[in-house]
């Protein structure tokens, strides 16, 4: 997959593509991310990417012109990414869509800054994403959660598929279960004993019914929504 970003502050990429799970990802080359500073294509001597907006009210609008010249420029060739755009008032971000995303081949965001982008780029975007009901100064936090969700879904990027299967919303959308390593116990705090006995099929089953405990507890929905679709067997809904 390769990903390009539109942004007005590259620099608060740079770690996050260096480190971890995703800077591995994208140094072995199973993955491609181009941070593109959209001031890089402004043609006039200052550098403008923003201006007041028509019919006044407080802070600056993204201007059109060096959004569309990045996007002519790196769409030139290849194949046409999918482009989303970072946004307060988007399409909520979750593990679904997650998931859809990391089937793109090519994905492109663009990050909201100031009081939004002008709506003329709204033209060139497939999707616009928040990933919540708040306010931050940029779209560039959003588009890191996003590619952070969606990069780790790529097949090699996780070591380890088990931990992509036992993730989080990955099994119908059930919160994951409690994880313990050694010392088998810290602090007068145990590991259940069912996790030192060995027994794969009562670890199993123990680690399903925590999943459906702490689901019911934290996001009773989940469960309700399960039950609705028939998603849930006899046994988990006794
Ligand atoms: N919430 C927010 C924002 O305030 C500014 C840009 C993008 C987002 N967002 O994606 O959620």
């Amino acid at each position: 997959m390769r990903i390009d970003v539109l942004t007005v502050l590259p620099g608060l990429f740079d770690c996050f593509l260096k480190e971890g799970v995703i800077g591995k990802a994208i140094s072995s080359g199973k993955v491609e991310v181009k941070v593109h500073n959209i001031r890089d294509f402004t043609t006039d001597k200052h550098r403008v990417v923003d201006d007041v907006p028509y019919g006044g009210g407080p802070g600056m609008v993204l201007k059109p012109e060096p959004i569309f010249r990045a996007y002519d420029e790196l769409t030139k060739e290849g194949e046409k990414p999918y482009v989303l755009l970072t946004e307060p008032w988007g399409e909520k971000f979750n593990q679904e869509m997650a998931v859809e995303l990391s089937k793109k081949p090519r994905l492109m965001i663009i990050c909201g800054r100031y009081e939004g982008v002008d709506e003329r780029v709204k033209s060139l975007v497939d999707r616009e994403v928040s990933i919540g009901d708040y306010v931050l100064t940029g779209g560039e936090l959003p588009a890191m959660v996003i590619m952070d969700a969606v990069l780790r879904l790529i097949p090699g990027v996780l070591g380890n598929l088990e931990s992509l299967r036992a993730d989080s919303f990955s099994d119908r959308g059930l919160l994951g279960y409690p994880n313990y390593t050694r010392p088998a116990e810290f602090r007068g705090m145990k590991v259940p004993e069912v996790l030192l006995s060995g027994h794969h099929k009562k670890i199993e089953s123990w680690r399903k019914e925590q999943s459906l405990r702490k689901t019911l507890e934290r996001r009773p929905e989940i469960i309700e929504n399960l039950k609705r679709k028939g998603l849930l067997t006899k046994e988990e809904l006794e």
